[in-house]
């Protein structure tokens, strides 16, 4: 159907619906890709289909509500005041909720005529990227989503451009790259939900698809992007912003796009665009991430991976800084040191570190809170939160009066003694000392704040206590046993029992009380004078609830006019915590300061791997400290590991790629020493994992990684590879390894570790001089074999592959079995040797340097002059060209 011909449909099917459901038909027309949540008194309904998915998902009544076009209509809702709980499962499905809000009032309406609707719009869409609820967030990780753009650089290529915006700090970073360089780009950042026009939906299908996070479409481009970033802004320039590349600023424009899109009228809080390009980090590949199992273990749980040990921060925003500084640990030896100066400070004062930790474990998540305040979304808590995010940011500074902070401590300490006191006590006077999360139905100015809305106050509550009079009068008037009650419906009402109800429906008392309603067991009177009472409690409460909402909005404007200053407050806090937790995790694991500089050093004494440590240790063992040196001087070393299966080979190529993230993220690091020329790019290739889900067997992945590893690994980078090549049949494994190895000495040049159970790989030094051998020391016990997990030089001689198959209770004669076919096979091998063919192949950078062969094609189209020749000519070139072909 055109488009045309589906609103003719939508016109004619709304013609014939009531006005409810037709204003509920337009409005859905207009947000089809999300659950409407249309409000209707108390409750948000959904009907038709979205009924239908809400109740499956939420595990809610479907019921029904009259009929459209001849059939019911599906309906099940949520309790307004439960929303943000069905809220957080929508989200955590993966749905989109469109809220729609009653947007006049009732009475409105009424004046329109008795059938007329109250008018209703969406005044927010709710999506994973874009929450911003206490309730529906982890404190402990950012929510941001990208936006995705590109420009066009040249005829063949694009540039991307990615907007990470977290809705709920105000956190907005921009970079720009290559296409090659997006999924890395992406990975680092960990969208909670990608949005892009639709055509780059399209073309990336498959990348995005790698992502864990929902893909929005942005239905139209951002149109031009400068004038969006400053209508946005409101500023004439954007000389402001620093230079931001054309397919950076296509992604904020894209970014803010969205923003204006779910969050309708509100204007969130949002800190000016940053781009990434100032901060040299460390690329990491979204498979490299994944495999050193940095914030996530390779099944999803964040406990047993890299952040569950390191992060022992006290504060939310803490959290979500450690987690991005690990995402994207710093390439600049200069930062790093600064950084570690900071970690060193902490850990030599143990006493300042838990006074500071103490504070700033009762400070609470100012970001959140302001950008709460910003969207209207905010309550007596975020101003409360504020308050006393202010205090102490002062309490704190004057722990650093002493001035021996180094200067990364002493920036954070100067921006936090530079918090504004006076909104502090403005909002300490004003607030109780317990105030609700919402700011509805008022109860959260302090007495004696406000005279007027004393005033109100007391006019609401004597009028309460003069009806509790009433009581005892209209009981002592009429010898009837009378209660006062309150419901919604009556407002105050007189309650009697039945059996003497009957009295007040005659003369005298009938003159005064007007019966209102009759129930099972009881009837109900009301009066004059509490109408009256009633009437003036209601425009007293209504008074101070609006006396006290004025309040609420002039912090609330007061809070926004120093958004900024406290982003910047916020972010302070959340660099202490991070310096004392990194400073608290080198204590209690007794870790040490590496030295970071521009070397190609990679010199690790005693170093560990922190998780395996960490639940050795928890089980009573000890873990086995090793050594590692790859250093060189303009090009790094390659050590190829050999060893049985379980000796611990993996562990010890993973560790010291985490050693060299953890030093270049600010942290110590768990060796006994560490030097380690910085690290441009970390690649680990360990293990193999299937990935069905794009049709990709185990080989194909692992070919696909190591691929990105030779195309792009420089002197700089630190290469990780785990068994390559055991994922195909011997010899081509075998084969792809060799010349794996061979064209990172030669070409690559970068410092790697390669363990492999190829033992004819460890013949390949007698070649390369850059090469060394390591294996893992075994030991024969009584005939039973023993790892001892330390690595030393050298070469293995066996597998023991049949040995751990025995220990993982293979049947014996399965055991017995394999061990004779390996005696065949070793025996054959004896004859004639695979290392006996390394002396005999040529070297990698002789078959690399054999030009390709000369071709006559290419030459003679070269010669081709097209706007020196006839048609003719032309034509008789192409057939030549053709003949040679
Ligand atoms: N340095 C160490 N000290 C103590 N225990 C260790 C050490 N390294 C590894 N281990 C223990 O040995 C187990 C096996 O280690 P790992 O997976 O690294 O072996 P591997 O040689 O890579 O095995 P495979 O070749 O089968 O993949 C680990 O789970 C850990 O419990």
């Amino acid at each position: 159907m055109t488009e045309k011909a589906q609103d003719q449909a939508r016109a004619g099917e709304a013609a014939r619906a009531t006005p409810m459901i037709a204003q509920y038909i337009e409005i859905k027309a207009a947000n089809t890709d999300c659950l409407l949540f249309y409000r209707m008194g108390d409750f948000y309904e959904l009907f038709f289909d979205d009924a239908e998915v809400a109740a499956r998902a939420l595990g809610i009544m479907l019921t029904k509500r009259g009929k459209h076009l001849g059939e019911d209509i599906p309906m099940c809702g949520v309790p307004v005041e439960r929303a943000n709980d069905y809220l957080q499962k929508l989200i955590a499905l993966g749905h989109r909720v469109a809220v729609c809000e009653q947007i006049e009032d009732p009475a409105e309406a009424r004046k329109r005529g008795a059938k007329s609707v109250v008018k209703r719009g969406v005044t927010r869409l709710v999506t994973p990227g874009t929450i911003t609820e206490d309730a529906l967030l982890d404190p402990a990780r950012a929510n941001a989503f990208a936006a995705v753009a590109r420009v066009r650089e040249d005829d063949a290529t694009w540039r991307y451009g990615v907007a990470s915006l977290d809705i709920s700090t105000g956190a907005f970073t921009v970079a720009d790259c290559a296409a090659a360089d997006l999924s890395s780009l992406l990975a680092r950042l960990e969208p909670r939900e990608i949005v892009a026009p639709e055509s780059l939906v399209r073309d990336l299908s498959e990348l995005f698809a790698n992502l864990d996070a929902p893909v929005t479409p942005l239905g139209r481009e951002a149109g031009d992007a400068g004038r969006r970033l400053m209508d946005f802004y409101a500023v004439a320039t954007l000389e402001g912003f620093g230079a931001l590349s054309a397919a950076e600023l296509a992604a904020a424009a894209s970014a803010i796009l969205y923003v204006e899109r779910t969050q309708k009228g509100s204007r969130p809080a949002l800190s000016r665009p940053v781009s990434l390009r100032e901060s040299a980090t460390l690329d990491i590949d979204a498979a490299t991430r994944a495999n050193l199992e940095i914030a996530r273990t390779l099944s999803g749980a964040r406990d047993g991976s890299l952040l569950s040990v390191v992060d022992l921060t006290v504060t939310s925003a803490g959290a979500r800084l450690l987690a991005e500084r690990l995402a994207a640990p710093s390439t600049d030896p200069a930062l790093i040191g600064a950084r570690l100066d900071a970690v060193a400070f902490f850990l030599d004062r143990p006493e300042r570190r838990a006074d500071l930790r103490a504070r700033l474990a009762r400070a609470p998540d100012l970001a959140r809170a302001v950008s709460r305040l910003a969207l209207q979304r905010g309550g007596p808590r975020d101003l409360a939160a504020v308050g006393a995010g202010l205090m102490a940011a002062r309490d704190i500074a004057g722990l650093f009066e002493d001035k021996s902070a180094p200067a990364e401590i002493a920036r954070d300490v100067e921006t936090l003694a530079s918090a504004d006191l006076a909104l502090a006590s403005d909002i300490a006077v004003s607030l109780k000392d317990s105030v609700p999360l919402d700011r509805r139905n008022g109860d959260f100015i302090r007495e004696g704040c406000d005279g007027e809305l004393d005033e109100a106050r007391a006019l609401r509550d004597e009028s309460r206590v003069v009806i509790a009079s009433l009581q005892n009068r209209y009981a002592d008037a009429t010898g009837v046993k009378l209660r006062i009650k309150h419901n919604n419906f009556l407002g105050y009402f007189l309650e009697v029992p039945a059996a003497q109800g009957e009295k007040l429906l005659r003369p005298p008392f009938d003159e005064s009380f007007t019966h209102r309603q009759t129930m099972a067991d009881a009837m109900r009177f009301s009066t004059r004078e509490l109408v009256e009472l009633q009437s003036r409690i209601a425009s007293a409460a209504d008074r101070a609830l609006a006396r006290e909402l004025a309040i609420f909005d002039r912090l609330a404007s007061a809070v926004l006019a120093r958004a900024e200053a406290l982003q910047r407050l916020a972010e302070a806090f959340a660099r202490l915590d991070v310096f004392t937790a990194l400073a608290a995790v080198a204590e209690k694991r007794n870790w040490t300061r590496p030295q970071v500089d521009a070397s190609l050093d990679f010199c690790i004494a005693g170093g560990r791997h922190p998780v395996v440590e960490a639940s050795l240790h928890a089980q009573g063992k000890a873990f086995a400290p090793n050594d590692c040196d790859l250093s060189g001087a303009r090009a790094g070393r390659i050590a190829v590991v050999t060893g049985p299966n379980m000796a611990g080979k993996s562990t010890f190529l993973r560790q010291n790629a985490i050693i060299a993230l953890l030093a270049q993220a600010g942290s110590y690091v768990p060796a006994s020493a560490a030097r380690i020329g910085v690290v441009d790019r970390l690649f680990s290739r360990v293990g193999a994992s299937d990935d069905l889900a794009r049709g990709r067997s185990t080989f194909m992945v692992e070919m696909v990684e190591t691929a990105a590893i030779l195309n792009c690994a420089t002197p700089r980078s630190l290469v990780i590879l785990d068994e390559i090549g055991r994922g195909t049949a011997t010899f081509d494994g075998l084969s792809i390894a060799w010349a794996t190895i061979e064209h990172l000495h030669e070409v690559n040049r970068s410092r790697a570790i390669f363990a492999t159970h190829f033992h004819e790989l460890t013949q390949l030094a007698k070649r390369m001089g850059r090469l060394v051998n390591l294996t893992m020391k075994v030991t024969d016990h009584a005939g039973e074999v023993v790892f001892l997990h330390e690595v030393v030089a050298g070469a293995a001689d066996r597998s023991y592959g049949v040995h751990v198959a025995q220990l993982a209770g293979l049947p014996a004669s399965v055991v017995a079995r394999a061990e004779s076919i390996l005696a065949e096979l070793e025996a054959a091998d004896r004859r004639a040797p695979v290392e006996a063919l390394i002396d005999d192949l040529p070297l990698f950078s002789r078959v690399a340097e054999t030009a390709p062969a000369k071709d006559a094609l290419r030459e003679a189209l070269a010669a081709v002059d097209p706007d020196q020749m006839s048609p003719r000519e032309a034509l008789a070139a192409l057939y030549e060209l053709k003949r040679k072909a």
